[in-house]
């Protein structure tokens, strides 16, 4: 049955016809294989939902990724969050899409065992690098072709899963996962969903959205204006926001939206892209969070702050970044975009460089050897791709960017010391602020620290961090915003380097109003948890 036979009256196909559309050949997901059919070799990230180590298949010798399912609380069973993203992943089937390929179980060994239920993790193939990993390595610097190519697969990915009515509603460089053959997946369908609003068509925008859904999602820095404004009719304009973030992330290196709480990250967005009208945003003010909002008026520096990159990215980033959700380009019409069309071109997959394994739990390790560099000369050669030689052909028409040195228009090692940092250490003064606890979660999953509805009928208040997961709050600002567990301890790590983290908690920790206690924060920890796999995920 294709998808088109399987919609329902409301022209949205059901979860279910849907599931039976897409459903993969038979021999290209294993089902449950044990642990030990796989060799562990290390870790490679950790999330809100679990851990990720690389492996190796005693079967057939292959390098995968296995993503350890965590349960909170054991007595909640199965994580809600971890069914959809293995039920959806199942499902599908594209190149840019990280495919499932089996789920291995991990039985408790002893009788003596704490633990009594048994471990799953999902199998998904190796890949070399996340996005936000390989930007944090200072021996990459991207090109444009690999920019552009890397842009072309992301567009290619989420065109498929929003034909396919699918919203990621996680977007970010660290769900993005590169391996040397230049191959791009975007992976990390904890909070994607299934979506019953239109499916974009080319020259529409992103289109109406059909019906509600929590706005608690997306990591806050690459989270859309409409959702800080608690939208919950919203569309697969959210994804393409996320898109714009991590364009512009590739293009200079550090996320370019980083905020400090949803207030600022609203006041950032406006900086860059404009104070909100009701031309470029019409109906902004009727928005929820838009009540209490009085942005001062600025006309916003995108063209300004990307310049640099040409008129071509400056052009793609502003349909990105548009603030208006409706008229937001789609994927569709982004792929037909003449930055894509303009010299130079693309590179083909193939084509990239390979580089040093790079993913997101490697960024102390960057971090320490980048700090450790001296200033680097303008126009350096390290980490240069094949399009990158003296005969390369940047900026050589008008949709282009200027020259640089070394026929590079990328400014090379050329930030101040304080830029050559990542975005997670550089002084921007506090760290995202963690969530209150979730004394009270309301209708719509909105957190209030003082357990009373937000004032001004939820407005975005500055005290209030609207992120779902739980962040740790003694947990060291991480690059890309990312919540952290409590229990969450990079072993890699020297003492002397947990030890600094110990010293951040303790300012942090001057700076909050509540004393601390361990049995207190236990007993919050659980809590949220319990509250984040019952309530915000189901939306
Ligand atoms: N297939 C893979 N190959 C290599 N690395 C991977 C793979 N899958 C995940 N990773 C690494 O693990 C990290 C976390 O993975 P993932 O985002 O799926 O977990 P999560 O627990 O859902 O995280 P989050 O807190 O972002 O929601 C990724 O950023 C990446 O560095």
């Amino acid at each position: 049955m294709s998808i088109l036979e399987s919609r329902e009256a409301g022209g949205a196909p059901s979860p279910r016809s849907f599931a039976i559309a897409h459903q993969r050949p038979k021999n290209s997901f294993l089902g449950c294989s044990r642990i030990t059919d796989y060799e562990v070799l290390g870790k490679l990230g950790e999330g809100t939902f679990g851990e990720v180590h690389r492996a190796r298949s005693k079967k057939t010798g292959a390098l995968v990724a296995l993503k350890k399912i965590i349960m909170h609380n054991e007595k909640d069973g199965f994580p809600i969050t971890a069914l959809r993203e293995i039920k959806l992943l199942k499902l599908l089937s594209h190149k840019n899409i990280l495919r499932l390929e089996d789920m291995a179980v991990e039985h408790p060994v002893r009788s003596s065992d704490k633990r009594k239920r048994p471990i799953m993790y999902m199998v998904t193939p190796y890949m070399d690098h996340d996005l936000s990993g390989l930007l944090d390595n200072p021996s990459v610097h991207f090109t444009e072709p690999q920019i552009k190519c890397y842009m072309l697969q992301l567009l290619e990915g989420l065109k498929y899963l929003h034909e396919n009515h699918i919203l990621h509603r996680d977007m970010k460089a660290a769900n993005l996962l590169i391996n040397n053959k230049g191959i791009l997946q975007i992976a990390d369908f904890g909070l994607a969903r299934h979506y019953e609003g239109e499916v974009p068509k080319p020259g529409r925008g992103g289109g109406e959205g059909r019906r509600d859904y929590t706005s608690l999602v997306v990591t806050r820095w690459y989270r859309p204006p409409e959702l800080l404004m608690h939208l919950k009719r919203y569309t697969t304009a959210i994804d393409m926001w996320g898109v714009g973030c991590v364009f512009g992330e590739m293009l200079t290196g550090k996320p370019i939206l980083a905020g400090d709480s949803d207030l600022h990250q609203l006041e950032i967005i406006f900086d860059l892209c404009g104070t909100p009208t009701d031309e470029n945003m019409p109906g902004w003010r009727s928005l929820p969070g838009a009540e209490t909002l009085q942005p001062r008026p600025r006309p916003g520096n995108l063209a300004q702050r990307f310049r640099e990159y040409g008129s071509g990215a400056v052009s793609l980033l502003r349909e990105l970044l548009k603030l208006d959700w409706r008229s937001r380009v789609n994927a569709i019409d982004a792929l037909q975009h003449p930055y894509f069309r303009t010299a130079p071109y693309p590179a083909k997959p193939s084509d990239l460089p390979s580089f040093e394994e790079s993913h997101e739990l490697d960024r102390r390790k960057f971090h320490d050897r980048r700090a450790a560099l001296p200033p680097a000369p303008k126009g350096g050669t390290v980490g240069r791709g094949p399009h990158d030689g003296p005969n390369a052909s940047f900026g050589n028409d008008s949709f282009s960017g200027r020259n640089g040195v070394n026929g590079s228009r990328y400014p090379r090692n050329s930030r101040g010391p304080e830029e050559r940092l990542p975005a997670w250490h550089r002084d921007r003064g506090l760290p995202p602020r963690p969530p209150p606890p979730a004394d009270s979660d309301h209708g719509d999953g909105y957190r209030d620290s003082r357990g009373g509805r937000p004032r001004g009928g939820g407005g975005v208040r500055q005290d209030v961090d609207t992120y779902i997961p739980s962040y740790d709050r003694d947990a060291p600002p991480r690059r890309d915003d990312r919540p952290r567990r409590r229990d969450d301890r990079d072993d890699r790590r020297p003492d002397w380097d947990r030890r600094r983290d110990y010293d951040d908690h303790g300012r942090n920790s001057r700076t909050r109003s509540r004393s601390r206690s361990p049995i207190r924060d236990r007993d919050r920890e659980r809590d949220r948890d319990r509250e984040r796999d019952r309530d915000v995920y189901r939306r």
